[in-house]
């Protein structure tokens, strides 16, 4: 994997420049002059998704193939105080009630990501401010839902990353609880507990691996 992920960082950053010049950064780019790529090399510490794409996801649109990486569709809105989080799925899969969601999050989060197929009802909100108050206590990173969320004005101010499929002011029921670390697929793609999830004002990537540029 790391030999594809060279080969094709060469590809697009210039292959004069690329190789050093992604190791040493910015600054040391511009200074090699006009040797360097027009594009300057990312930060690989954002690890932002247009680039781990380019990396991961390097055939074109028009070209079928078997990337390592998944595309989530664009389907979300971006809800809560960070744009930009990562971490290892924890999942749960529910329909119009959210225990699973409020129990996983009443967990330690350790930098996870938790990413909720709510079957997309646009009938009631499967987070609010309360929960996810504890999931940022908790040392979550961040939560998908394919569904809605409410108290959106509050949870847009937390440091969390949240992306869900709209706002919707009721509450969910609170039986037939779900199912919990289990695959879900929504959106495109299928997500595993354990795979890693990189979200940002771009989009969303699922790898079955951690994914480094
Ligand atoms: O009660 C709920 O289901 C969600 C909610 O509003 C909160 O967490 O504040
Ligand atoms: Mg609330």
């Amino acid at each position: 994997m790391l030999a594809r992920t060279a080969q094709h960082a060469v590809q697009r950053w210039g292959a004069a420049a690329s190789c050093s010049a992604t190791r040493r950064g910015l600054a040391a780019a511009a200074a090699d002059g006009p040797t360097s790529n027009q594009f300057p090399p990312p930060d690989p510490s954002r690890l932002g998704t247009a680039d781990l794409c380019d990396v991961y996801h390097p055939e074109a649109v028009d070209v079928v193939s078997q990337p390592l990486v998944q595309i989530m569709q664009p389907l979300f809105k971006d809800l809560g105080g960070h744009l930009r989080f990562r971490g290892k799925a924890a999942t749960v899969k529910c329909f119009e009630a959210n225990p699973l969601v409020r129990a996983a999050l009443e967990e330690p989060g350790e930098g996870r990501v938790l990413v909720v197929d709510g079957g997309a009802s646009m009938r009631c909100a499967l987070l609010g401010d309360n929960i996810a108050e504890m999931a940022h206590k908790n040392g979550w990173s961040g939560i998908i839902i394919n569904g809605c969320i409410r108290d959106s004005e509050d949870i847009s101010k937390m440091p969390l990353g949240v992306k869900a499929l709209a706002t919707y002011p009721l509450k969910s029921a609170k039986r037939d609880k779900g199912l919990r670390d289990v695959p879900v697929s929504f959106a495109g793609v299928t997500v595993r507990p354990g795979d890693w999830v990189y979200a940002d004002k771009d989009g969303v990537i699922v790898a079955p691996e951690e994914l480094t540029l």
